[in-house]
Parts: C-alpha cells; sequence; structure tokens
C-alpha cells in the first residue's frame, strides 16, 4: 500500500517494509558507531577523514546483507557540519543497497519543536530521512504526536524509548504513575501507547519500543505491541543472543537485535565485518528461531 505525503508517494509502511527486511534478512540490526577509541583502533584519526573511512568501510562491507542499520547520530554531529554531511550520504547510500535505517537520535521535545524533529527525518526527501528514528517520550506520549502522524503518512516508523539498556533508566522507566488507576509504570505506558498505535495492523505496526536485551525477565511486562522491539546491548554492554528468548518471551519474533561495537571493533577489513555480522546473525537465528 503506498500513501501520499503532500505530492510524493511515498512508502510502505515502515512495519511492512520492516517484516519484509527480516524475513529475507534476518532480524540482525548493526549499529554504526563511530566511537574515538574505534577510529584509533582501526589506525584511524579521530577527524572527519577517519569518520569518512570508517563509515563507507561498514557501509560498503555490510549494505547489501544486513536488514537494518542504526547510525548514532552523536557521534556524526560532534564532527558539525562535516559529520552531518557523511551521516547524510551513509544513510543515503545504505537505503539505495536495500537496507533500513534507523536513525538513533533520540529527539524528543514540545509537540510544536517535535514538528520539526519530525521534518528532518520523517519527512521523505529531507536530507535525513530515515526509515525510522528513536524518540524519547520524557516530555510525554502525547508530545511526540507530530512524528506519529508524519511517520504514519510517509511510511517511516519510530522507536520509542520504553525500557532501556542502562541500568540508570530503572528509575524513570520503572517508576509507578501516581495519576494512574491501574498504577502502571512509565515503561509499561509507553508500551500500552504503542500497542494503541499498531492496534489491526499486519504484519505488524511502525511503532516500535526501544527495550534493551540486558534487561533479564521482563515478564511484568506487556511486550505484546504488535509492532517492533529494537534490543541494543547485545555484545559491549554483555548481553548475548542466547539471552532473546528469556528476556523477551512470546515476543521474541518482533525483536530486532542491535550490535555496534562488538561488530565494529572487527575492522577495518570489510572480510572480518562481514564476518562478524554473520556470527551474530547466525546466533540470533539459534537462539530465536527462524
Ligand atoms: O536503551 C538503549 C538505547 C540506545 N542504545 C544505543 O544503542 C547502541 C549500543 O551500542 P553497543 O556498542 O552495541 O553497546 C548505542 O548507539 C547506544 O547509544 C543503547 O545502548 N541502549
Amino acid at each position: 500500500m503506498t500513501r501520499e505525503v503532500t505530492s510524493e508517494v511515498t512508502l510502505e509502511p515502515f512495519g511492512t517494509r520492516l517484516r519484509r527486511a527480516m524475513d529475507e534478512r534476518g532480524p540482525l540490526c548493526v549499529g554504526i558507531d563511530p566511537h574515538a577509541a574505534l577510529l584509533d583502533s582501526w589506525g584511524l584519526a579521530d577527524d572527519i577523514a577517519g569518520l569518512e573511512r570508517f563509515t563507507y568501510t561498514v557501509v560498503e562491507a555490510l549494505a547489501g546483507t544486513v536488514a537494518v542499520f542504526k547510525p548514532q547520530a552523536a557521534f556524526f554531529e560532534r564532527f558539525g557540519s562535516r559529520g552531518v554531511a557523511v551521516l547524510e550520504r551513509a544513510t543515503a547510500d545504505l537505503r539505495t543497497a536495500g537496507g533500513l535505517v534507523v536513525m538513533d537520535a533520540k529527539r524528543g521535545d514540545i509537540g510544536s519543536t517535535m514538528a520539526a524533529y519530525a521534518e528532518a527525518f520523517l519527512r521523505p526527501g529531507a536530507p535525513l530521512f530515515s526509515d525510522a528514528l528513536t524518540v524519547s517520550p520524557y516530555l510525554g506520549y502525547g508530545s511526540l504526536k507530530p512524528a506519529v502522524d508524519l511517520a504514519r503518512a510517509s511510511g517511516a516508523g519510530l522507536f520509542v524509548l520504553a525500557l532501556t539498556s542502562n541500568p540508570e533508566g530503572a528509575e524513570v522507566q520503572r517508576a509507578v504513575r501516581a495519576d494512574d488507576p491501574e498504577r502502571r509504570t512509565i515503561g509499561a505506558t509507553m508500551l500500552a501507547h504503542l500497542a494503541e498505535e499498531n492496534a489491526g495492523e499486519t504484519p505488524m505496526g511502525s511503532f516500535g519500543a526501544v527495550v534493551g536485551a540486558t534487561l533479564g525477565d521482563l515478564s511484568a511486562f506487556d511486550l505484546g505491541i504488535n509492532g517492533p522491539l529494537l534490543a541494543p546491548g547485545i555484545g559491549a554492554q554483555g548481553a548475548t543472543p542466547a539471552d532473546l528468548p528469556k528476556v523477551f518471551g512470546a515476543a521474541v519474533g518482533n525483536v530486532v537485535p542491535n550490535v555496534s561495537r562488538a561488530v565494529l571493533k572487527e575492522g577495518p577489513d570489510a572480510g572480518a565485518l562481514r564476518g562478524a555480522a554473520e556470527r551474530y546473525a547466525n546466533e540470533i537465528r539459534e537462539a530465536v528461531g527462524g
């Protein structure tokens, strides 16, 4: 199904495109996080030339085989406009090669400003247009509405921070809402909002949650949001593909496991990068089936 945004014919819904990509290439998401330490271990300087070489090496090595990429915008923004230009080109090249790009920019603000963030990442034709964007609901889920609306109209998606992989996240995400008669936590509330957005969508909706693979037993949460669950934390943060069924239970089929540093550290050799991504893809397949 195609939808119209102004005069442009746009994409099939993100959830549909993501499900197809997961079926064809497997669910692995490789993060593109050009840490200074990684540039150094690749023998590159921590400057714009190093950033370019690092980024385009990853793109060329993996764009044709991995389903989903998650560039971490912060590592590009730290170089200013020239870093953002590298991110723009990488995003376009990954998408041209058939990969889906989840821009990890974690945007969130009052609705009127949120509308501008949405224009930057979710309006087809924008220089940083991405298949999906990570967003922070800390100003309230309703403040994300402009992004939800534009994503829906454009065939893009969102990943809302619900239960993040870092231990500090619990003080916010596991806090119980005093205003809620059901006394749900903030994390559970975000999952409930997403389930509403995705209701009735097939094969799944376009509005996902970020849920860390590091979190252990999540049976207290209803992860059945009929949408994707982006799961960072595998590799450098200590989680493994074998943890996925334990953490996600019946929702494991909707999990998009992210690995960043544990793949990237294998560079700069393209074959070694591909080998690391393949090993993770195989371990994930063995753990979740399919
Ligand atoms: O809860 C979250 C949300 C986002 N991230 C991001 O994912 C990657 C993880 O990188 P690794 O090198 O695989 O640890 C990174 O870009 C984070 O900003 C997260 O870790 N947890």
